[in-house]
């Protein structure tokens, strides 16, 4: 592998994969991802995307394999602690909390549990694949439990008898509720992390982190805002215009062959719900269409 190229790591399938490769398709990476493969290099950057386990991409960043991993904040509080537990180097940093792969790790009972609060679990085997960040809420909950170690299809612990409760990733709810569990205590939130090696990058690389920042940056503010576009009467301008959220400078442009009407256009960093458009509608507005935008930069 050519060492000067940034090395990326992102989990090669599952909840994270698909919008890794969308962030970096924004940020203007073009990809040549092929099935089965390991590594993807990047036609028009020099970078190269390392596919791999989400388990395994904390480590990869902290021991300086790759430069930059994205990697849902559950795994990386996992490793951090297991490492420190094992004595091992653990030099990294956050560079930007991503807007996707939220979640929660939550304690999980079978709903006819009698659950009253942690101390519920007392002497209780709970199955896991977070032993640490189960470890600590239940030290500072001052509960002692068995932990049952499982790598996946945690849920079905409980019904096979292995658990007498679960502490798993959450996020609609489906899951336990198939299951016949129900959600007892939340103990981590979590989202998706672009997190960076601890040792400084040659420049050629720090160069392509400082592009691709802003970048992200910009998606993510994009994804949040809305272009707002409507015709209002003249005369409710200023009701029209208080109604909007979040419109600090609305661009008003005069309407061709009309002389009491205008077009109102405004970037807005809120929702318009549709009580506000049946509510512009009623001062008069017509023509109100509210746009996605796709890039920004400020
Ligand atoms: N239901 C969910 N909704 C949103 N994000 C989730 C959900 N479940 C998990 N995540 C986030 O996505 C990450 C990856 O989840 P996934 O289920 O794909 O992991 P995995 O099965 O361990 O995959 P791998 O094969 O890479 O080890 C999790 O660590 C978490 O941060
Ligand atoms: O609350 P829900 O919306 O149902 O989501 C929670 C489920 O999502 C994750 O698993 P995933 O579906 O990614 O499959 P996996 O178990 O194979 O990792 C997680 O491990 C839960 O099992
Ligand atoms: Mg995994």
């Amino acid at each position: 592998m050519d060492k000067t190229r940034l090395r990326i790591a992102i989990q090669k399938s599952g909840r994270l994969s698909k919008e890794c490769q969308q962030l970096l398709k924004g940020c203007g990476v073009k990809l040549n991802l092929r099935e089965q493969r390991l590594i993807a290099h990047a036609e028009n950057m020099p970078i190269d995307l390392l596919l791999v386990r989400d388990d395994d991409i904390p480590g990869l960043v902290m021991d300086g394999v790759v430069d930059l991993g994205v990697v849902g904040e559950n795994v990386l509080e996992e490793t951090l602690m297991d490492r420190q537990a094992q004595g091992e180097a653990a030099d990294y940093s956050v560079l930007k909390r991503l807007d996707f792969g939220g979640c929660r790790l939550s304690l999980a009972v079978a709903d006819d549990f009698d659950y009253q609060g942690p101390q519920s679990l007392e002497g209780k085997r709970i199955a896991t694949s977070y032993p640490w960040l189960l470890k600590r809420f239940m030290d500072e909950q001052g509960v002692k439990f068995k932990s049952v170690m499982l790598n996946g299809s945690v849920e079905v612990a409980p019904r096979a008898g292995v658990a007498d409760a679960i502490c798993d990733l959450v996020s609609t709810g489906a899951t336990l509720e198939a299951n016949g569990l129900v959600e007892a205590d939340v103990i981590f939130r979590s989202k998706a992390v672009l997190i960076q090696s601890g040792n400084a990058l040659p420049a050629g690389k720090q160069q392509i982190v400082d592009k691709l920042l802003p970048r992200i940056q910009g998606l993510q503010q994009a994804r949040e805002s809305k272009y707002i576009m409507l015709h209002a009467p003249k005369d409710k301008l200023e009701q029209v215009i208080d109604l909007l959220p979040g419109a600090e400078r609305p661009t008003i442009m005069q309407l061709a062959g009309e002389t009491n009407q205008v077009a109102i256009h405004m970037v807005s960093s809120e929702d318009m719900f549709w009580e506000t458009m049946e509510g512009l509608k009623s001062l008069g507005a017509s023509s109100i269409l509210v746009l996605p935008i796709e890039k920004m930069m400020e």
